[in-house]
Parts: structure tokens; C-alpha cells; sequence
């Protein structure tokens, strides 16, 4: 594969600001004339979305065992990859993806605690090396992100889904395994504080997109 286009991905715990600032990503790369292909994990063609709809089921008729999950995670994402993600970085797109792999070191890894080398082995057969050129990681303390997705289901006024019904301690091992995997990478990372005003968190946004548009040209 020639890979032309450039790999954006957003990661973060659950109501830190994600789904509002893909859209402003989205909008400030068009904005510079590129062709931007929007998409989102576990999901993003019809086949990986139906697998999404079995990992976010919110009240499945058996307990999901954590192997299946880590499994159908991959396997979401091999459909992904084959049929959305690499055709359009060969013909030179941007991809801007609602979370990918460090997701699973996250929730899989931190949450569930399944090893990482098991995840790493998994990634290499699925990826094949391909990895993102840049991931933001919106980051905020997580009494505060719970707050707000809170504040998001009671206005759409949609139920749970299996990840957003775990507790506490589950987010906060989500929450350091990302900030780990920002430590160990920290040229493909760029950690945003997502705890203030909208404006401060897209302004820094846009920097860190600024900075990468400008090298990549
Ligand atoms: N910087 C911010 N300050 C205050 N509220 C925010 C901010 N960013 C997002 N929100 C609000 O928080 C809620 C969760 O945001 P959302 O983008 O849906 O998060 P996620 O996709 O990460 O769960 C929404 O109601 C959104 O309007
Ligand atoms: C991509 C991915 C997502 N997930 C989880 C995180 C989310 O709870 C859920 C769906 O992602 P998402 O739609 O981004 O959730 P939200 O907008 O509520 O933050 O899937 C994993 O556990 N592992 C993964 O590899």
C-alpha cells in the first residue's frame, strides 16, 4: 500500500468533548482545502458497524466475555481498514477517525486488563505497521467528564451503552493506560486538556493540526 493521506485519530474517556471537537477537526482540515474522510471506531462501514452494534448492546442475553470483545474489536477494524481507511489514504485523503487502536490499549488493556503484548500481537496482524501519524487525546479529571456525559445522555435522552454503564475505577484505569500509551509515544501524541471552555480546547487543537499540516507539506 502507498499510503498519501495523512491518519488523525481522537481518543478519550467517555464525555471529554470527543464527538464535538471530530467535528471541528473535520471542518478546520477542509477548511485548508484537503479531502477529508470522517469515520469512527468500533464501526465506520456496514459490516464493522454491526459488530458495533453487538459490542455496545446495552443489555446483551449474555455477559460478552473480554477475549470476544478484544476479538471483535479487531475484527471491526480489519473490515475497517480493508475496505474504508487504507483505500482512502492510498488515494491521498485525510482520515480523521472517532477513536482506533489506542482505544483498545485503553479499555480492553487498562479496563479490562488483558495484557498488552496480547493487544500488541493483534494490532501487528491486523495493521500490518500501520499506525496513526497523529492521535489527540483529550484528557480531563473523571468526576468532570462524567458530569458532562451525564448532562449528554439526559438530553438525548439515550440510555447507557455496556461501556458507559461500568464504574469508576474502570475509567480511571482507561484514563492512565491513554495517558501511558501518550507517554510512550510522544511525537505521534498530543495530549489536550479537555477540561476548559470549548474555545481553549479547539484553539489548541488547531496548533497541534496547524503544526502537522505545516511539516507534512
Ligand atoms: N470544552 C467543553 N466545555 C464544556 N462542555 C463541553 C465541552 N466539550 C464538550 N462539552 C459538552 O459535553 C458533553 C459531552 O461532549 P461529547 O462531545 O458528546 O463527548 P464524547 O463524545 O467524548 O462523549 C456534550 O453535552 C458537549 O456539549
Ligand atoms: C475503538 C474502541 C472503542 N471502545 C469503546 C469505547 C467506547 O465506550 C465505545 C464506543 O465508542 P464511542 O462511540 O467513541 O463512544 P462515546 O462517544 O460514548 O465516547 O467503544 C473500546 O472499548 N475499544 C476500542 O478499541
Amino acid at each position: 500500500m502507498t499510503k498519501r493521506g495523512r491518519f488523525i485519530t481522537l481518543e478519550g474517556g467517555e464525555g471529554v468533548g470527543k464527538s464535538t471537537n471530530m467535528q471541528f477537526v473535520v471542518a478546520w482540515l477542509e477548511a485548508q482545502g484537503l479531502e477529508v474522510v470522517a469515520t469512527r471506531e468500533p464501526g465506520g462501514t456496514p459490516q464493522a458497524e454491526a459488530i458495533r452494534r453487538l459490542l455496545l448492546d446495552p443489555a446483551p442475553e449474555e455477559k460478552l466475555h473480554t477475549d470476544a470483545e478484544l476479538l471483535l474489536m479487531f475484527a471491526a477494524r480489519a473490515q475497517h481498514l480493508a475496505e474504508k481507511i487504507l483505500p482512502a489514504l492510498e488515494r491521498g485523503a485525510w482520515v480523521v477517525c472517532d477513536r482506533f487502536t489506542d482505544a483498545t490499549y485503553a479499555y480492553q488493556g487498562g479496563g479490562r486488563g488483558i495484557p498488552m503484548e496480547r493487544i500488541a500481537a493483534l494490532e501487528d496482524f491486523v495493521q500490518k505497521g500501520l499506525t496513526p501519524d497523529l492521535t489527540l487525546l483529550l484528557d480531563m479529571p473523571q468526576e468532570a467528564a462524567k458530569q458532562r456525559l451525564e448532562s449528554r445522555l439526559r438530553d438525548q435522552h439515550s440510555q447507557r451503552d455496556r461501556f458507559e454503564q461500568e464504574q469508576a475505577d474502570f475509567f480511571h484505569a482507561v484514563r492512565n493506560a491513554y495517558l501511558a500509551r501518550a507517554e510512550q509515544a510522544p511525537e505521534r501524541f498530543a495530549l489536550i486538556d479537555a477540561h476548559q471552555p470549548l474555545t481553549s480546547v479547539q484553539a489548541t487543537i488547531r496548533n497541534a493540526l496547524a503544526e502537522r499540516v505545516a511539516l507534512w507539506h
